[in-house]
């Protein structure tokens, strides 16, 4: 039968991809609230209760209902896909590459990155830990995404507003990532997030630009791009392209859904600047795809089991 999961949240859309990514598979059952039952609190406690694993496809409020429903003593592992809880004491954040695999295999209550901070934090992350970028640099963070993004509400925006065409937001500079990014790169200051968001259903493109030759650390682009390919040589999940072979980076309307991220050292030599890019899925790595492989982890299995990842 398999351990049982929990999804709270199951009718929105990162419930969904996740319903879909374990749909079938023999070491999981699911359990579902149908519609009458899906947002009761006396049936939701009850599942979250019983289940081995409770993934949280839910708005933040939500999320922190969900958990208070949780008795403290119970076995049920939580997987939220929320930003509740990402820079909270007693949460683990679900990105195995920069955490580490057994830390994510071993804990109770893991946060699951938020889609923009996954690019960010794949790129910037182990290059502040090495010391090839000083830890005190004010990084700024351009990035598009897709609207599935923004849940069920931008979903039905982009769908009635036809004339939409680009969407930047965040103006007040309070995005809610900016704290998860700041703290898993280990930043001394905020980072300055400028997100935005085109009539394409998934993907995203994130980018840090960077004044290399300004920098303290002075590092060459080339020795940022080993970097990142020795960071992540074993994983079967994020991959670091050559950036020079490549002219242009693009996001396609409708693309299928995608487990992996894909990182891009662009670079000039006479300028000494760079731009740091990361592709991913909102719905693959950035969300649905980063839970469930967290969740193949805490249950001992393979990480890749299920993920939408291209054969190799
Ligand atoms: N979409 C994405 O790319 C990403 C999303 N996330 C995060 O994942 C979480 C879910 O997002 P997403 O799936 O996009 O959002 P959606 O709006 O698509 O889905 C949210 C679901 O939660 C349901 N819901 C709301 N309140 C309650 C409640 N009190 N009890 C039970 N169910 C409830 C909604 O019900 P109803 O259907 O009736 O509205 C809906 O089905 C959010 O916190 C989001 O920020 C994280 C990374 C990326
Ligand atoms: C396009 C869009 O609206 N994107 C969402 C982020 C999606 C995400 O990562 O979700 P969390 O809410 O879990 O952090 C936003 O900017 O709020």
């Amino acid at each position: 039968m398999g351990y049982s999961v929990f999804i709270d949240g199951a009718a929105g859309t990162t419930g969904l991809e996740i319903r879909d990514r374990l749909q079938g598979r023999s070491e999981f059952h699911l359990v579902v609230l149908d519609d009458a039952q899906r947002k009761d609190p006396d049936a939701r406690r009850d599942a979250l209760n019983s289940s081995d694993f409770a993934i949280l496809c839910l708005p933040d409020e939500a999320a922190i209902d969900a958990v208070s429903l949780i008795d403290p003593a119970s076995h049920t592992r939580v997987i939220d896909a929320s930003s509740a809880h990402r820079v909270a004491d007693g949460w683990t954040y679900g990105f195995p590459e920069l955490v580490g695999r057994d830390q994510v295999a071993n804990a109770k209550r893991i946060s699951n990155p938020g889609c923009y901070p996954t690019g960010f934090l794949a790129l910037i992350s182990p290059l502040v830990r090495n010391g090839l970028l000083p830890a005190d640099w004010p990084f700024t963070c351009n990035a598009v995404s897709g609207f599935s993004g923004g849940g069920k509400p931008l979903i039905e925006r982009f769908n009635e507003e036809l004339d939409l065409a680009y969407r930047t937001y965040g103006l007040a500079l309070d995005h809610k990532h900016r704290p998860e990014m700041q703290k898993y790169a280990g930043l001394k200051h905020e980072v300055l997030f400028a997100p935005s968001v085109v009539p394409a259903f998934r993907g995203m493109l994130v980018e840090v630009p960077l004044h290399l030759g300004a920098m303290s650390t002075n590092p060459h682009a080339d020795s940022l791009r080993d970097a990142l390919r020795l960071h992540y040589a074993s994983s079967p999940v994020v991959t670091v392209n050559e950036g020079a072979a490549q002219a242009e980076l693009t996001l396609n309307s409708d693309p299928d859904p995608w487990d992996g991220v894909e990182l891009f050292v662009f670079a000039n030599a006479d300028s000494g600047n760079a731009r740091l890019v990361a592709r991913l899925d909102n719905l693959g790595k950035g969300a649905s795809g980063a839970a469930v492989q967290s969740l193949n982890l805490m249950a001992g299995l393979d990480e890749t089991t299920g993920l939408r990842l291209p054969k190799k």
